[in-house]
Formats: C-alpha cells, structure tokens, sequence
C-alpha cells in the first residue's frame, strides 16, 4: 500500500541521518525536500531567520504551533538551553506520529512536549497541563486562519508578558492577511518583516517577527 509524503520523509531521515545530531536530521530533510519531494517544512533559507531570531532570545518557554513533520521543532530544540521547554501543537494525527520519530531520531525527545489537538483547545490549558507562566517566544506555522483567533487567544489567558516574541511563518504564502493587519497596526505589538523565500522555491515568502508590548 502506498505510503504517505511524511512517512517517505522519515525514512529518508533514518537513511540519511545520524542518530542524535539534530543537524543532520534538518540537513536530510532539506535534501528529501529539494531533490525529491517539496513539503511544507520552514526550509533552510527561513531557518536560518527562525535559528537566529531563537538564539537572540533565548527562550527558556517556547510554543510551536504546528509541528507537521518536526523540522522546526528540531531547529528550535537544538538551540534551547538545556533547562528550556519546548511545546509544540499539532491537530493532524499523522503528522504527529512521524514527528515523533524525527524528534526522536535527532535525540531530542526531552527538551520537546509534542501535544496532539486544536490548538483553540489546548491554549487555555497551558498554565493548569504544562505549569507554564507565559511564553518567551511563539512559533506560528500551523492553518493560516488561526494564526489571528489564536494569538488574540493567548493574549486572553495571559500567556504573552512584556517582550514576548511572536515569529510568524507564512506571511505572504499562503498568507496570513488578517494577522498581519491585526499585528502590524495594534499598539500593543512592535513588528518586522523577514524578507525570504517560500521554503525550496523562489516564491516569495516571509517571516513577521512581534514583540509584545504588554
Ligand atoms: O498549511 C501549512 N501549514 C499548516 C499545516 O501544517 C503550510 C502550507 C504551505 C504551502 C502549501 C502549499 C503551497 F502551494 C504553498 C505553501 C507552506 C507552509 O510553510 C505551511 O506552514
Ligand atoms: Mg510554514
């Protein structure tokens, strides 16, 4: 039976891959991504902006919402210090199982929480399920149409404190244009654009970065 992109995904990360070094797992899915088959994984040229956005911060909270296959999960674990604690939502059940199994494969199951559902739901829960107190640096990739209804969410449960970082996939394609308007033009946000590529393609694409501004 026919296997799927993310499963074809994994085993080129099993193939390719050294158990542990979380390099070269983003460094075989980016050759999957390039040479065999596209997918949505934040890609290399945009990586490069989330890894130093990410090393700037120094996040000892993360959330990541949509994980897909774990190629992001995997950028951002691999710089959080030791201590730090990675969240990372994701609604699609076999998206989840395979980043599982990258996460796993670069060694970073300890640092990373993988949570299976809506994020609507899952985002009052934070504080009361995970003991988390706010969140130093958001990761937005997951549906483009809740980027806006979720961050206004996590404003709401007090999630977001004085300087907390949103980072923003997507701004331009597919295109969040409700989010952008929204952050770009609330006093309470202070945002930048990321010029950059959709991943693997010349498209154009973008990160915003937002600070909250309490
Ligand atoms: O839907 C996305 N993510 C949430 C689901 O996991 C997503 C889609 C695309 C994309 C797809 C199809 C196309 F033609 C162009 C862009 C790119 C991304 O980086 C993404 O994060
Ligand atoms: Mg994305």
């Amino acid at each position: 039976t026919q296997t799927t992109r993310p499963q074809r995904m994994l085993a080129a990360v099993q193939k390719n891959a050294t158990r542990g070094d979380p390099r070269s797992v983003v460094k075989a899915i980016d050759q999957f991504c390039r040479q065999k088959e596209w997918a949505m994984n934040v890609g290399d040229e945009k990586g490069c902006i989330l890894d130093s956005v990410v090393t700037e911060v120094n996040p000892a909270t993360v959330l990541e919402l949509g994980t897909y296959c774990g190629y992001s999960t995997v950028r951002i674990a691999s710089l959080l210090p030791s201590n730090a604690k990675l969240i990372t939502l994701e609604f699609n059940p076999d998206y989840a199982a395979i980043a599982r199994q990258v996460i796993a494969w670069a060694g970073l199951e300890d640092k990373v929480q993988l949570v299976e559902g809506a994020s609507g739901d899952w985002i009052p829960k934070m504080k009361e399920k995970f003991g988390i107190e706010t969140f130093d640096l958001v990761f937005l990739d997951h549906w483009k149409d809740r980027y806006l209804p979720d961050t206004k969410l996590m404003e709401e449960c007090g999630l977001l404190r004085k300087g907390s970082i949103l980072l923003a996939d997507n701004v331009i394609c597919p295109g969040t244009p409700d989010y952008l308007e929204y952050i770009r033009n609330s006093p309470r946000y202070k945002s930048q654009y990321f010029k950059s590529h959709l991943e693997y393609t010349k498209v154009e694409d973008g990160l915003e970065k937002s600070v909250f501004l309490g």
